[in-house]
């Protein structure tokens, strides 16, 4: 059994992508810390988006792609379930929302902004009213856009801005409760006070959620994370405390990235 602060961990996990002759993930080891930030550097190309959607099978909506290795999820009870494993509709269901994902770009559902958050809740089966309603307006108040959505909840989505889009979308992943939430460059379509919103938010959710997060804002990873992994060439170089990475990195590949030599 892993250390009980770990919540999820890849084990010499190897991905390849149809008719590619090399690995874009070469057998990485990686951890993620119960209640702390990962961050995920490196330059483009480096597989650090094919690792974090690998983290909840995302990348089997593409057909054809090859992995091994392990990728672990463990339970609140210390068991593990390896969640490459997973087939069936129903547990794919359940792990993403264990496991749920913001991308790049905010994602709402072209509904209004209540159905949005409401969503995945009706799908794993609530269907009373004054509970979708409470748990909407919990999730709302838990992405910190419940001030700005509580006198329009029927609105269209599509109608906020950026930011609002992906801190709705932050609060649709967050009403099914994850154990980790994986984000990836969540703020880089955004402008400063939205990302600094962004920012805070994770920081917060850290209290109860497990993040995990691709970024090419070495401030960011810097401000935000409690680890960092430097990942180049689909190898994990490097990972340790983010200050240890940022501070003094033990490679030299590591010190050239994050000293803007490379990238
Ligand atoms: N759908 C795909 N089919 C084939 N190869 C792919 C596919 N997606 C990514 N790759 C390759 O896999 C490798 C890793 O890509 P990935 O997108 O994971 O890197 P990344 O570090 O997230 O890059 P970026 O920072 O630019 O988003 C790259 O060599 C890329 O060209």
């Amino acid at each position: 059994m892993a250390d009980k602060n770990v919540v999820m961990e890849a084990k010499s996990f190897s991905f390849f992508y149809p008719g590619a002759e090399a690995p874009s993930l070469n057998k990485i080891d990686l951890p993620v810390m119960e209640n702390k930030i990962t961050a995920m550097i490196g330059p483009s190309g480096c597989g650090k988006s094919t690792l974090l959607r690998s983290m909840n099978r995302i990348h089997d909506l593409y057909p054809g792609n090859t992995y091994k290795g392990e990728i672990n999820l463990y339970k609140a009870d210390g068991s593990k379930e390896n969640i490459l494993k997973i087939k069936k509709e129903n547990d794919f269901i359940r792990l993403r929302q264990e496991v749920g994902m913001i991308f790049q770009k905010p994602t709402p559902f072209p509904m209004s902004i209540f159905d949005n958050v409401a969503y995945g809740l009706r799908l794993s089966g609530v269907k009373n009213r004054t509970e979708l309603a409470d748990r909407v307006e919990h999730a709302l108040k838990g992405a910190a856009i419940w001030k700005e959505t509580k006198e329009r909840l029927g609105e269209s989505a599509l109608g906020m801005s950026g930011g609002q889009q992906q801190r709705l979308c932050i609060a649709r992943a967050v009403a099914l409760k994850p154990r980790v939430l994986l984000f990836d460059e969540p703020t880089s379509a955004l402008d400063p006070i939205s990302t600094g919103a962004i920012e805070e938010l994770i920081s917060e959710l850290k209290k109860e959620i497990s993040v995990v997060i691709v970024t090419h804002n070495m401030q960011q990873a810097s401000r935000l994370s409690d680890y960092t992994a430097f990942m180049y060439l689909g190898e994990l170089i490097e990972y340790d405390d983010t200050e240890k990475i940022f501070l003094n990195p033990g490679k030299k590949l590591t010190e050239d990235y994050i000293t803007g030599r490379f990238g």
